[in-house]
Protein backbone atom coordinates (compact mmCIF):
# COMPACT_ATOMS: atom_id res chain seq x y z
CA UNK A 1 0.00 0.00 0.00
CA UNK A 2 1.63 3.37 -1.18
CA UNK A 3 1.22 6.53 1.31
CA UNK A 4 2.09 9.89 1.37
CA UNK A 5 2.84 11.59 4.29
CA UNK A 6 3.47 14.98 5.03
CA UNK A 7 4.48 16.55 8.60
CA UNK A 8 4.87 19.91 9.60
CA UNK A 9 5.95 21.52 6.37
CA UNK A 10 6.79 25.24 6.05
CA UNK A 11 8.06 26.67 2.58
CA UNK A 12 9.77 30.16 2.31
CA UNK A 13 10.91 32.60 -0.52
CA UNK A 14 13.10 34.74 0.91
CA UNK A 15 11.22 36.10 3.73
CA UNK A 16 7.71 35.09 2.52
CA UNK A 17 6.11 31.90 3.97
CA UNK A 18 4.60 30.30 1.29
CA UNK A 19 3.15 27.11 3.37
CA UNK A 20 2.57 27.43 6.57
CA UNK A 21 2.92 23.99 8.70
CA UNK A 22 1.10 21.48 6.24
CA UNK A 23 0.44 17.95 7.47
CA UNK A 24 -1.69 15.56 5.64
CA UNK A 25 -1.67 12.00 4.89
CA UNK A 26 -2.85 10.42 1.31
CA UNK A 27 -3.22 6.50 0.66
CA UNK A 28 -3.32 4.60 -2.26
CA UNK A 29 -6.43 4.82 -4.53
CA UNK A 30 -7.94 7.43 -3.69
CA UNK A 31 -8.38 10.71 -5.93
CA UNK A 32 -7.60 14.21 -3.81
CA UNK A 33 -8.97 16.94 -5.33
CA UNK A 34 -6.37 19.98 -4.20
CA UNK A 35 -8.12 23.61 -4.16
CA UNK A 36 -7.12 27.30 -3.34
CA UNK A 37 -7.65 30.79 -4.95
CA UNK A 38 -4.63 32.12 -7.00
CA UNK A 39 -1.81 32.23 -5.23
CA UNK A 40 -2.65 29.90 -2.44
CA UNK A 41 0.19 27.98 -2.25
CA UNK A 42 -0.95 24.68 -4.63
CA UNK A 43 1.98 24.31 -7.05
CA UNK A 44 4.71 25.31 -4.34
CA UNK A 45 2.98 22.34 -1.86
CA UNK A 46 3.20 20.01 -5.38
CA UNK A 47 6.33 20.65 -6.18
CA UNK A 48 7.39 19.95 -2.82
CA UNK A 49 6.03 16.14 -3.14
CA UNK A 50 7.72 16.13 -6.27
CA UNK A 51 11.03 16.74 -4.89
CA UNK A 52 11.50 19.83 -7.20
CA UNK A 53 12.69 21.98 -4.58
CA UNK A 54 13.02 21.26 -0.96
CA UNK A 55 10.74 22.20 2.19
CA UNK A 56 12.43 25.12 4.41
CA UNK A 57 11.22 22.57 7.83
CA UNK A 58 9.13 19.48 8.18
CA UNK A 59 8.82 16.36 6.22
CA UNK A 60 7.37 14.65 3.24
CA UNK A 61 7.72 10.61 2.88
CA UNK A 62 6.87 8.26 0.38
CA UNK A 63 6.54 4.87 1.89
CA UNK A 64 8.11 6.35 4.81
CA UNK A 65 10.59 7.92 3.17
CA UNK A 66 11.73 11.66 2.62
CA UNK A 67 11.73 12.01 -0.64
CA UNK A 68 13.87 15.14 -1.18
CA UNK A 69 17.34 14.22 -3.42
CA UNK A 70 15.78 10.49 -3.01
CA UNK A 71 16.06 8.90 -6.19
CA UNK A 72 13.93 5.65 -5.48
CA UNK A 73 11.35 7.26 -3.91
CA UNK A 74 11.37 9.72 -6.73
CA UNK A 75 10.29 7.45 -9.45
CA UNK A 76 7.25 6.63 -7.50
CA UNK A 77 6.17 10.18 -8.10
CA UNK A 78 4.78 12.04 -11.79
CA UNK A 79 4.25 15.48 -11.59
CA UNK A 80 2.41 17.06 -15.03
CA UNK A 81 2.52 20.36 -14.58
CA UNK A 82 2.04 23.27 -17.45
CA UNK A 83 5.26 23.37 -19.30
CA UNK A 84 6.24 25.80 -21.57
CA UNK A 85 7.26 23.97 -25.23
CA UNK A 86 8.07 26.84 -27.36
CA UNK A 87 11.36 26.81 -27.72
CA UNK A 88 10.90 22.05 -27.99
CA UNK A 89 11.50 20.75 -31.32
CA UNK A 90 11.38 17.10 -29.95
CA UNK A 91 8.92 15.04 -32.07
CA UNK A 92 6.12 13.87 -29.61
CA UNK A 93 6.75 9.84 -30.62
CA UNK A 94 10.67 11.35 -29.16
CA UNK A 95 9.28 12.95 -26.14
CA UNK A 96 7.17 10.08 -25.14
CA UNK A 97 9.87 7.62 -25.67
CA UNK A 98 11.92 10.15 -23.52
CA UNK A 99 9.56 10.43 -20.76
CA UNK A 100 9.50 6.36 -20.32
CA UNK A 101 12.90 6.03 -19.89
CA UNK A 102 12.34 7.52 -16.83
CA UNK A 103 9.19 5.77 -15.22
CA UNK A 104 9.45 2.52 -14.54
CA UNK A 105 5.77 1.35 -14.37
CA UNK A 106 5.03 2.91 -17.94
CA UNK A 107 2.91 1.11 -19.71
CA UNK A 108 3.24 1.57 -23.13
CA UNK A 109 -0.09 0.07 -24.22
CA UNK A 110 -1.92 2.10 -22.44
CA UNK A 111 0.02 4.96 -23.87
CA UNK A 112 -0.75 4.24 -27.02
CA UNK A 113 -4.73 4.22 -26.71
CA UNK A 114 -3.76 7.53 -24.98
CA UNK A 115 -2.46 8.79 -28.32
CA UNK A 116 -5.16 7.58 -30.42
CA UNK A 117 -8.02 8.84 -28.53
CA UNK A 118 -6.31 12.00 -27.68
CA UNK A 119 -5.46 11.90 -31.58
CA UNK A 120 -2.07 12.95 -30.98
CA UNK A 121 0.25 13.27 -34.04
CA UNK A 122 3.22 11.82 -33.21
CA UNK A 123 5.54 13.23 -35.93
CA UNK A 124 4.99 16.93 -35.02
CA UNK A 125 7.43 18.75 -32.86
CA UNK A 126 5.59 19.31 -29.13
CA UNK A 127 6.12 23.07 -29.94
CA UNK A 128 3.85 23.17 -32.83
CA UNK A 129 0.99 21.09 -31.25
CA UNK A 130 -1.71 23.65 -30.09
CA UNK A 131 -2.01 24.49 -26.21
CA UNK A 132 -5.01 21.97 -25.33
CA UNK A 133 -3.29 19.25 -27.25
CA UNK A 134 0.21 20.30 -25.33
CA UNK A 135 -2.10 19.28 -22.24
CA UNK A 136 -3.05 16.04 -23.66
CA UNK A 137 0.26 15.32 -24.73
CA UNK A 138 1.50 16.04 -20.63
CA UNK A 139 -1.96 14.34 -19.66
CA UNK A 140 -0.54 11.31 -21.28
CA UNK A 141 2.37 11.16 -19.83
CA UNK A 142 1.10 11.33 -16.35
CA UNK A 143 -1.62 8.42 -17.18
CA UNK A 144 0.39 6.36 -18.55
CA UNK A 145 3.20 6.53 -15.99
CA UNK A 146 1.40 4.33 -13.84
CA UNK A 147 3.06 6.23 -10.95
CA UNK A 148 1.82 5.38 -7.64
CA UNK A 149 1.84 9.12 -6.84
CA UNK A 150 0.57 11.10 -10.12
CA UNK A 151 -0.05 14.47 -9.72
CA UNK A 152 -1.44 16.60 -12.46
CA UNK A 153 -1.69 20.56 -11.78
CA UNK A 154 -4.44 22.23 -14.04
CA UNK A 155 -3.37 19.66 -16.34
CA UNK A 156 -6.48 20.39 -18.68
CA UNK A 157 -5.48 24.05 -19.62
CA UNK A 158 -6.30 24.54 -23.19
CA UNK A 159 -8.06 21.58 -23.43
CA UNK A 160 -11.80 21.59 -24.69
CA UNK A 161 -14.78 20.33 -22.97
CA UNK A 162 -15.25 16.52 -24.85
CA UNK A 163 -11.01 16.42 -24.38
CA UNK A 164 -11.40 16.98 -20.65
CA UNK A 165 -14.49 14.72 -20.58
CA UNK A 166 -12.45 11.94 -22.04
CA UNK A 167 -9.22 13.02 -19.26
CA UNK A 168 -11.46 12.66 -17.00
CA UNK A 169 -12.82 9.03 -17.88
CA UNK A 170 -9.59 8.27 -17.75
CA UNK A 171 -9.05 9.00 -14.34
CA UNK A 172 -12.02 6.85 -12.57
CA UNK A 173 -11.01 4.28 -15.19
CA UNK A 174 -7.99 3.82 -13.57
CA UNK A 175 -8.63 4.49 -9.99
CA UNK A 176 -10.82 1.09 -10.22
CA UNK A 177 -8.67 -0.83 -12.40
CA UNK A 178 -4.84 0.48 -10.86
CA UNK A 179 -5.43 2.57 -7.72
CA UNK A 180 -2.90 5.08 -7.04
CA UNK A 181 -2.82 8.25 -5.14
CA UNK A 182 -3.80 10.91 -7.56
CA UNK A 183 -3.47 14.70 -6.36
CA UNK A 184 -5.82 16.82 -9.07
CA UNK A 185 -5.02 20.80 -8.17
CA UNK A 186 -7.66 22.45 -10.68
CA UNK A 187 -9.98 25.50 -11.08
CA UNK A 188 -12.73 23.63 -12.92
CA UNK A 189 -14.60 22.88 -9.22
CA UNK A 190 -17.62 22.12 -10.26
CA UNK A 191 -16.65 20.53 -13.24
CA UNK A 192 -14.01 18.14 -11.86
CA UNK A 193 -15.70 17.32 -7.68
CA UNK A 194 -17.49 14.30 -9.17
CA UNK A 195 -13.83 12.57 -9.13
CA UNK A 196 -12.69 13.38 -5.50
CA UNK A 197 -12.87 11.23 -2.97
CA UNK A 198 -10.89 13.85 -0.74
CA UNK A 199 -10.75 17.71 -0.71
CA UNK A 200 -7.37 19.36 0.51
CA UNK A 201 -8.09 23.31 0.59
CA UNK A 202 -5.12 25.31 1.18
CA UNK A 203 -5.60 29.60 1.92
CA UNK A 204 -3.13 31.51 2.56
CA UNK A 205 -0.31 28.83 2.56
CA UNK A 206 -2.09 27.43 5.48
CA UNK A 207 -4.57 23.96 5.17
CA UNK A 208 -7.73 24.74 5.43
CA UNK A 209 -9.42 21.76 4.68
CA UNK A 210 -8.66 17.96 4.80
CA UNK A 211 -11.88 15.99 4.28
CA UNK A 212 -13.74 13.34 2.76
CA UNK A 213 -15.61 15.02 -0.34
CA UNK A 214 -19.04 14.10 0.91
CA UNK A 215 -18.66 14.56 4.37
CA UNK A 216 -17.53 17.75 3.55
CA UNK A 217 -20.14 18.86 1.03
CA UNK A 218 -22.59 17.70 3.88
CA UNK A 219 -21.75 20.29 6.09
CA UNK A 220 -22.75 23.25 3.31
CA UNK A 221 -26.15 23.83 3.94
CA UNK A 222 -28.71 26.37 2.82
CA UNK A 223 -31.82 27.31 4.46
CA UNK A 224 -34.45 29.15 3.11
CA UNK A 225 -38.06 30.45 4.10
CA UNK A 226 -39.88 33.32 5.93
CA UNK A 227 -37.22 35.77 6.93
CA UNK A 228 -37.78 36.55 11.05
CA UNK A 229 -37.85 32.32 11.16
CA UNK A 230 -34.61 31.56 9.48
CA UNK A 231 -32.93 34.30 11.08
CA UNK A 232 -33.94 32.44 14.38
CA UNK A 233 -33.11 28.94 12.71
CA UNK A 234 -29.07 29.93 12.06
CA UNK A 235 -28.52 31.48 15.34
CA UNK A 236 -25.27 29.86 17.17
CA UNK A 237 -24.57 28.63 13.09
CA UNK A 238 -21.85 29.66 10.94
CA UNK A 239 -23.48 31.70 8.51
CA UNK A 240 -20.78 32.16 5.49
CA UNK A 241 -23.63 33.93 3.04
CA UNK A 242 -27.01 35.59 3.27
CA UNK A 243 -29.35 36.86 0.72
CA UNK A 244 -32.79 37.66 0.36
CA UNK A 245 -35.55 38.85 -2.64
CA UNK A 246 -38.46 40.22 -0.76
CA UNK A 247 -39.79 38.36 2.63
CA UNK A 248 -37.81 35.63 1.94
CA UNK A 249 -34.32 34.90 3.44
CA UNK A 250 -31.52 32.32 2.06
CA UNK A 251 -29.14 31.29 4.77
CA UNK A 252 -25.59 29.59 3.71
CA UNK A 253 -24.40 27.86 7.37
CA UNK A 254 -21.47 25.30 7.82
CA UNK A 255 -22.15 22.76 9.98
CA UNK A 256 -24.22 19.88 10.79
CA UNK A 257 -27.73 19.97 11.83
CA UNK A 258 -28.88 17.63 14.59
CA UNK A 259 -32.24 15.65 13.62
CA UNK A 260 -34.25 18.01 16.12
CA UNK A 261 -33.46 20.65 13.97
CA UNK A 262 -33.89 18.83 10.70
CA UNK A 263 -37.55 17.92 11.99
CA UNK A 264 -37.85 21.76 13.12
CA UNK A 265 -37.20 22.88 9.73
CA UNK A 266 -39.77 20.90 8.32
CA UNK A 267 -42.35 21.79 10.43
CA UNK A 268 -41.34 25.39 10.31
CA UNK A 269 -41.67 25.27 6.35
CA UNK A 270 -38.20 25.00 6.15
CA UNK A 271 -36.38 24.60 2.83
CA UNK A 272 -33.28 23.05 3.50
CA UNK A 273 -30.83 22.21 0.41
CA UNK A 274 -27.10 20.85 0.51
CA UNK A 275 -24.12 23.29 -1.08
CA UNK A 276 -22.19 22.29 -3.68
CA UNK A 277 -18.11 22.43 -3.06
CA UNK A 278 -17.96 25.31 -5.37
CA UNK A 279 -20.34 27.41 -2.93
CA UNK A 280 -18.50 25.71 0.19
CA UNK A 281 -15.12 26.64 -1.28
CA UNK A 282 -16.33 30.35 -2.75
CA UNK A 283 -17.36 30.85 1.10
CA UNK A 284 -14.96 29.68 2.75
CA UNK A 285 -12.24 31.72 1.03
CA UNK A 286 -13.68 34.79 0.22
CA UNK A 287 -11.56 37.76 1.34
CA UNK A 288 -13.55 40.54 3.68
CA UNK A 289 -13.75 43.12 0.81
CA UNK A 290 -15.10 40.45 -1.89
CA UNK A 291 -18.65 40.14 -2.23
CA UNK A 292 -19.34 36.95 -3.85
N1 LIG B 1 9.99 31.08 -6.84
C1 LIG B 1 9.26 31.91 -6.10
N2 LIG B 1 9.81 32.96 -5.46
C2 LIG B 1 9.08 33.79 -4.68
N3 LIG B 1 7.75 33.64 -4.46
C3 LIG B 1 7.16 32.60 -5.07
C4 LIG B 1 7.86 31.69 -5.92
N4 LIG B 1 6.98 30.76 -6.37
C5 LIG B 1 5.79 31.08 -5.82
N5 LIG B 1 5.88 32.18 -5.05
C6 LIG B 1 4.80 32.81 -4.28
O1 LIG B 1 4.26 31.81 -3.43
C7 LIG B 1 2.84 31.95 -3.35
C8 LIG B 1 2.19 30.65 -3.76
O2 LIG B 1 2.40 30.44 -5.15
P1 LIG B 1 1.88 29.12 -5.87
O3 LIG B 1 2.34 29.20 -7.30
O4 LIG B 1 2.28 27.95 -5.08
O5 LIG B 1 0.28 29.33 -5.79
P2 LIG B 1 -0.90 28.54 -6.48
O6 LIG B 1 -1.86 28.18 -5.40
O7 LIG B 1 -0.35 27.39 -7.28
O8 LIG B 1 -1.54 29.66 -7.42
P3 LIG B 1 -2.35 29.60 -8.83
O9 LIG B 1 -3.68 28.98 -8.54
O10 LIG B 1 -2.48 31.04 -9.19
O11 LIG B 1 -1.53 28.80 -9.80
C9 LIG B 1 2.47 33.14 -4.23
O12 LIG B 1 2.36 34.28 -3.42
C10 LIG B 1 3.65 33.27 -5.17
O13 LIG B 1 3.83 34.59 -5.60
Amino acid sequence: MNSLEIRNVNLKYGDFKALDDISFKLKQGKTYGLLGRNGAGKTSLLSLIAAYQKQSEGSIEVNGQEVFENPEAMQQISFIYDQDYSEETEKVKKMIDAAKKYRPYFDQEYADKLIKKFKLPLNKPIKDLSKGMQSAFNVTIGLSSRSPITIFDESYLGMDVPTREMFYQEILQEQTHHPRIMILSTHLVSEMDHLFDEVIMIHHGSLLIHDNYEDFISKGIHITGNESVVNEFVQGHRVLKEQQLGGTKSSFIYGELTDHEQSLAQKNGLEVSSATLQDLFTQLTKEEDEDV
